[in-house]
């Protein structure tokens, strides 16, 4: 068994936990359940932004503790001064040391797009996204089949959240395209085995139909790494680790920013 197939099998029994805990009524009574959504593609496209979606990542399975010493309002508030795009907030717990409070804090804090970064299963924890008052959700292609990915992305629309479709090699991706999406992202880690590679992005851009935007995500480090997938068509980066890992993510992304070359 790799390590997705733990993740999910845990994320099984989380979800039934919080359906027992928590009704689809007391979700759709929280304070942000009825809020519209911030377009994604808005702000991606919004050349004032970096087109940088950063990410609030106290730990991975691959990375072990990245950072547990920073707020996740002091860090996605300087993101978001640095010229973020979007945020992403992990909100699983075991895997991730992340937490639906971090989302519900970073929601209460900014007002740009926050995708929801979790494992997503199941419609319940849609309408918890929602509730927590994110904009984004993520579908992972490597843990769903194209019914499932079709039933979450039209009940995520109906709900007038954005769905960001991720994919690690072709096949995933020609067999999960549906016009629901918003935007596919190509993950450059395997999440089976930790391996990363960047070409992964280059390799499978063309591919993407251009009706939707194009994310490269993970494993990203050097400004000059953003400028050439930007010149291969992608419309937005997903950047955790290089920033988390620093003592100041915050500052670590201006600095990063000021090195772009502005197009
Ligand atoms: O920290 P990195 O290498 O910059 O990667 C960020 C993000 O892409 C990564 O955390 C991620 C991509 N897809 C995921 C799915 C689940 C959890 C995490 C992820």
């Amino acid at each position: 068994m790799n390590i997705l197939d733990k993740i999910v099998l845990r994320k099984r029994e989380e979800v039934e936990f919080a359906k027992a805990n928590v009704s689809i009524k007391e979700l759709e009574a929280a304070l942000h359940f009825n809020r519209v959504p911030y377009s994604f593609e808005d702000f991606l496209l919004d050349d004032q932004r970096s087109g940088i979606i950063a990410e609030f990542k106290r730990r991975s399975p691959s990375k072990g503790v990245i950072n547990d010493k920073v707020t996740v309002e002091e860090v996605t508030t300087a993101y978001a001064a640095a010229g973020a795009s979007a945020l992403s907030v992990l909100t699983d717990v075991d895997f991730f040391g992340g937490h639906t409070n971090d989302l519900l804090a970073a929601r209460a804090a900014n007002q740009i797009p926050i995708l929801r970064k979790d494992f997503m299963i199941d419609e319940y924890q849609i309408l918890e996204a929602k509730a927590l008052g994110a904009d984004i959700i993520l579908l992972i292609a490597a843990i769903l089949t194209p019914d499932e990915i079709e039933d979450l992305a039209v009940f995520a629309k109906s709900l007038g959240l954005n769905v960001l479709l991720e994919v690690h090699n072709l096949e995933e991706l020609q067999r999960s395209v549906i016009p629901e999406l918003d935007a596919i992202g190509v993950n450059n880690r395997n999440l089976a085995d930790f391996s990363v590679n960047i070409q992964t992005s280059f390799d499978l851009v063309d591919e993407i139909p251009d009706d939707f935007l194009k994310i490269s995500e993970s494993a990203i480090s050097n400004p000059l790494t953003i400028n050439e997938l930007r010149t291969a068509g992608f419309d937005g980066f997903l950047i955790g680790e290089n920033f988390m890992k620093t003592e100041n993510p915050g500052a670590a992304m201006t600095d990063f920013v000021s090195q772009l070359i502005s197009v």
